[in-house]
């Protein structure tokens, strides 16, 4: 019986790196391998399931909050840990939790877009918006009142706590984000650049849990390059809102974010290299550091290590600026966060 003829032909050197067998259709932007579709979902799916087994991320029966700002980053997120929840059994719960900061021409489009991921990938959505949470102030509020520096910070500050208490009115202890390695990368180099060596020791940890959150996050992308990120959201023709915030982003992270870029033009492993730098510093721990107490703010309650929460220090300048123009009906004072912003800046999630 005859063989059929490729089966005993070399393989072609025009075939996908990977199978030996289709033809291939891309550039791998992680390798620089040439490979089919196929085998790109597959790994590219496969590398994060094996980001997510080899830390534990989850346990059958778990409920996770993914937090889905409708962006690219998290739209495959959610994607991406779908088909992995069915394939391999992992048996968790996803619900979508998208924070509203109240930013017109971009948040409140891409919240139609989360709206549309909710049907599209059958899971539960929880809408948490700042105006509700944060004395009635919006992202657009904010920025009127203390233009366009440091909005960055306040807007880290309050998601985070928001993520958080969305979280928790679900009755949810683990939220997943969209940080992919190329924000991984950007956060050692900024951490580094600043000798800041307290952050860089834990900016690589996949799972996070600050002192005064109830709720663990994690990041099951950390290893995903963003351009194979687009290029999945793309070939699988994810619906994804891809337009930039509309405030300008902290400086000094652009200039990193920049950098990276530059350095995978030329080295395309520069960005997992830097991730793995960031995690095998031995760092020196400093000695005599105390457990932080964990309390509850004296002003709105919530889970707190200091008196006062960083949310409402920072809301606390805000409404005495906005007195200040209640009352004058002239530009407000500069607000009492001001001081923080430095200290504050460092915040991440
Ligand atoms: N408004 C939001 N609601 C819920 N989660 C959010 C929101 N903004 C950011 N996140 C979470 O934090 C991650 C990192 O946010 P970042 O602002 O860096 O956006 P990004 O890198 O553009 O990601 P994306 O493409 O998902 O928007 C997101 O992937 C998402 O999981």
């Amino acid at each position: 019986m005859s063989r059929p003829t490729e089966s005993i032909q070399p393989p072609s050197l025009a075939a996908c790196e990977l199978c030996h067998a289709r033809k291939p259709s891309l550039r791998r932007p992680k390798t620089g391998q040439k490979i089919c579709q196929p085998c790109f979902f597959h790994v590219f799916e496969t590398e994060i399931h094996n980001t997510v087994t080899s830390a534990n991320l989850f346990f059958p029966g778990e409920r996770v909050a993914i937090g889905a700002s409708g962006g690219k980053d998290s739209t495959v997120l959610a994607h991406v840990l779908k088909v992995l929840n069915e394939r391999y059994n992992y048996g968790v719960e996803f619900v979508l939790l998208s924070i509203d900061e109240g930013i017109k021409g971009y948040r409140d489009d891409s919240l139609k877009t989360v709206k549309r991921n909710k049907d599209q990938y059958s899971m539960p959505l929880e809408i948490v918006s700042y105006k509700e949470l944060y004395d009635d102030w919006s992202m657009d509020d904010i920025v009127a009142q203390i233009g366009n520096r440091n909005n960055c910070t306040y807007c880290g500050v309050f998601r985070r706590q928001a993520l958080d208490r969305g979280a928790q009115k679900l009755g949810i202890k683990h939220v997943v984000t969209g940080h992919n390695a190329d924000d991984m990368a950007e956060t050692v180099l900024m951490n580094l650049l600043r000798g800041d060596t307290a952050r860089l020791d834990r900016c690589t940890d996949i799972v996070t849990q600050s002192t005064d959150s109830p709720v663990k996050r994690s990041k099951p992308l950390k290893y995903a390059y963003e351009k194979e990120i687009v290029l999945y959201a793309h070939y699988k023709r994810l619906d994804y809102f891809s337009t930039e915030c509309v405030y300008s982003p902290e400086a000094f992270r652009g200039t990193a974010r920049a950098l990276i870029k530059n350095l995978e033009t030329v080295r395309p492993s520069a960005i997992i290299d830097i991730i793995r730098s960031g995690e095998t510093f031995a760092l020196e721990r400093k000695r005599g550091a105390v457990a932080t107490k964990l309390g509850r703010c004296e002003r709105c309650g919530y889970i707190s290590s200091n008196r006062i929460c960083k949310a409402c220090v920072l809301l606390q300048g805000l409404n005495a600026g906005r007195a200040a123009v209640q009352v004058n009906g002239v530009e407000a004072e500069p607000d009492e966060g001001a001081a923080l912003h430095k200290r504050l800046e460092h915040l991440s999630f």
